[in-house]
């Protein structure tokens, strides 16, 4: 049984990584996600300085997943390019989420990546804030084509984005449009958290993390069946793209859910939180399982072969 897949021309002996902001602010997590069973490993958003994030308690479990307004803590992007610079690229694919506070900032970092000549994998984060007062690029499509638009132009290399979720289906149809308008833009990670939940505690009647009046992104259970459907949504609109799915992935069946949805590869946060890096090979051995019970030899047996009704 054969788990293996790529994402361009690189081979990932698992489908199952890290999804950015877990496991990889850190070099010695971005290490342990190396030499875990995950297929490749991306490093937390990066902006252009270091930010400490926001005030504690900023992430939360929950009954069914997690809530978080981290406030982007990270090295800045040096920290980052440094790793990039070293890493051993015959191991695993290397992705870098790049989240900066403005185009200017964005296009800067990402120049900074392509000269190091090496096959890393960027991963611009479009829920990376926006002029205040403004939604997130990735919901102010004029803002996220001009934003393209500068980005694929300076860039040679391949490059992908972290989408928010999507509910309403023009809005698919108008991001999709806006996506295959750029050749380069190679991959869709779908999706980032649900963005502004709210978690209260019964007996305390109190929120359980302190920033934004306790709001904060949610992952998890809760998340999958919009997961799901950004990355179906997007697999059917955007064929000339690949997508990698995220959200709601906890055992071997919801790695199953989303390659069935067309995703060639996916990404882990919550779960990846909560259990650590013996996950990744629980969810292998949890997927070959499922694809041996089934008769299925590889992944591409059954990628985006989804059955409508
Ligand atoms: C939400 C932002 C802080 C604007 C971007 C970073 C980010 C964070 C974060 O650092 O709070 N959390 C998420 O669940 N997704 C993200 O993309």
């Amino acid at each position: 049984t054969d788990i293996s897949t790529h994402i361009l021309d690189q081979r990932m002996r698992s489908p199952v990584y890290n999804a950015s902001g877990v496991m990889c602010r850190e070099t010695t997590e971005l290490e342990a996600v190396r030499h875990s069973d995950a297929g490749a490993l991306v490093s937390k958003s990066c902006t252009l300085e270091a930010r400490d994030g926001n005030p504690e308690p900023r992430y939360a479990a929950t009954p069914f997943g997690s809530i978080n307004s981290m406030g982007l803590p990270n090295h800045g992007y040096r920290y980052y390019l440094d790793y990039a610079a070293h890493y051993d690229y015959t191991d695993k694919p290397l992705f870098i989420s790049i989240s900066g506070l403005s185009l200017a900032d964005n296009l800067h970092m990402l120049d900074a990546f392509q000269r190091l000549k090496r096959p890393l994998l960027p991963e611009v984060n479009l829920s990376c804030p926006n002029v205040p007062g403004k939604p997130q690029l990735g919901y102010s499509f004029d803002d996220m084509a001009t934003a393209l638009t500068a980005i694929h132009a300076a860039m040679d290399i391949p490059f992908g984005v972290k989408l928010p979720p999507y509910f309403d289906i023009s809005h698919f149809e108008m991001a999709a449009e806006i996506f295959n308008r750029f050749e380069r833009l190679k991959f869709l990670t779908c999706i980032n958290s649900i963005g502004n939940g709210l978690v209260v505690d019964t007996d305390s009647e109190t929120v359980l993390i302190k920033p934004k009046n306790g709001l904060g992104g949610i992952g998890g259970d809760y998340v999958l069946p919009t997961a799901l459907a950004n990355v179906n949504t997007f697999y059917r609109l955007c064929p000339d793209k690949q997508i990698i799915g995220c959200g709601g992935i906890g055992a071997g069946e919801q790695v199953f859910q989303h390659i069935l949805c067309g995703a060639s590869a996916v990404q882990v946060g919550t779960r990846l939180w909560e259990e650590g890096a013996g996950l990744f090979t629980r969810l292998n051995q949890e997927l070959v399982a499922i694809m041996q019970r089934k008769g299925y030899q590889c992944l591409a047996d059954f990628r985006g072969k989804l059955c409508t009704l």
